[in-house]
């Protein structure tokens, strides 16, 4: 199906009004892109997976809203700018104003990354491989198959493969493993693929866990791993040998005393999606929560940390 991208620069107090009339043409959502939330964020310190630069210009706002390519778009065009016109008639400014639209295909905003994403060998024996690739496996290859969708974890992402080569290295055989904030579900599978026999992938994003639960069957891993919704370990039961979790650092510090007690002893907590200047403030944090630190490796400004439980 063809849709319509329609984008608007507008000011700050015009939004909600300029949103009104893209719903009432008939968008089922919109998309605002405002620089102050930008960087009213950036400023809350909570986001630690990029480095997103201050935006300068932050008296425009810019909306987009997605309509279908049909006889009725050119009307829907022509009453969305007169009602913008009219915004003044209210007391509100519509700023710029400018008008912008292109054609877009539904395929390309769900399959655009596709592109970028290959077989890639994540640690000695890991291979991720996206399900529409042809990957002719080597002697003592594990392959994994996956289809991220909208879910965070391809493999790809330094956080993602370090976790996967820690992994590599800790998994014993018949391993009870949980896997907090599993994405994709790519560290449960990986883990299930080295050998546990039970692991409990969590997420709080719904996406997530339905993106997750299909790649446990893409993988055939369906009677080893399960899936829950949930926030970190809460009302997770019972413990694990393992605990990974690719999040970032102020999550794996708050979720520390539940990963403690969630461990058996001599157990091993593998932390990612920590970014190298929060490396102290993690280090210290499981220190004060009784776990022993046994290495920290680096890539690309990010930072996975495995540390034990010890004997209590
Ligand atoms: C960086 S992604 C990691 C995905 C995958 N495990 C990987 O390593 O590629 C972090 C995941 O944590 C989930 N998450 C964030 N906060 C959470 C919470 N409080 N409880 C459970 N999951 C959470 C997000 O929805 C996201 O899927």
């Amino acid at each position: 199906m063809k849709w319509a991208e329609i984008s608007i620069q507008t000011s700050h107090e015009a939004t909600e009004a300029v949103a009104n009339i893209f719903h009432d043409l008939g968008a089922s959502g919109v998309v605002i892109e405002d620089p102050e939330l930008v960087n009213a964020y950036r400023r809350s310190g909570s986001w630690d997976y990029c480095d997103i630069p201050e935006e300068l210009e932050t008296e425009v706002v810019t909306i987009k809203a997605y309509l279908p390519v049909d006889d009725q778009l050119d009307d829907k065009l022509r009453i969305f700018e007169e009602r913008v016109n009219r915004l003044h008639e209210h007391n509100l400014d519509k700023g710029r104003g400018c008008i912008n639209c292109r054609e877009v295909q539904e395929e390309d905003w769900a399959s655009s990354w596709k592109e970028y994403f290959h077989p890639v060998r994540v640690s000695e024996h890991i291979v991720i491989k996206p399900s529409w690739e042809e990957y002719l496996p080597v002697e003592g290859d594990i392959v994994i198959e996956l289809d991220p969708g909208m879910a965070f974890g391809t493999g790809t992402h330094h956080t993602t493969s370090m976790c996967i080569r820690c992994l590599e290295d800790t998994i014993k055989t018949g391993n009870i493993v949980f896997d907090v904030g599993t994405g994709s579900g790519i560290l449960a599978v990986s883990a299930a693929k080295l050998g546990a026999t039970q692991v409990h992938a969590i997420d709080l994003d719904p996406v997530a866990v339905r993106v997750a639960k299909e790649n446990i069957a893409f993988n055939n891993v369906e009677a080893v791993v399960g899936v829950t919704q949930g926030d970190l370990l809460t009302g997770v039961e019972g413990k694990a040998d393992v605990i990974v979790a690719n999040i970032i650092a102020d999550i794996i510090i708050k979720m520390l005393p539940d990963v403690r007690m969630r461990l058996v002893d001599n157990g091993t907590f593998i932390a990612s999606g920590i970014i190298a200047e929060r490396l102290s403030d993690v280090t210290e944090a499981l220190i004060e929560n009784g776990f022993v630190v046994d290495k920290a490796i680096e890539e690309g400004g990010w930072v996975a940390i495995v540390a034990g439980s010890g004997s209590r």
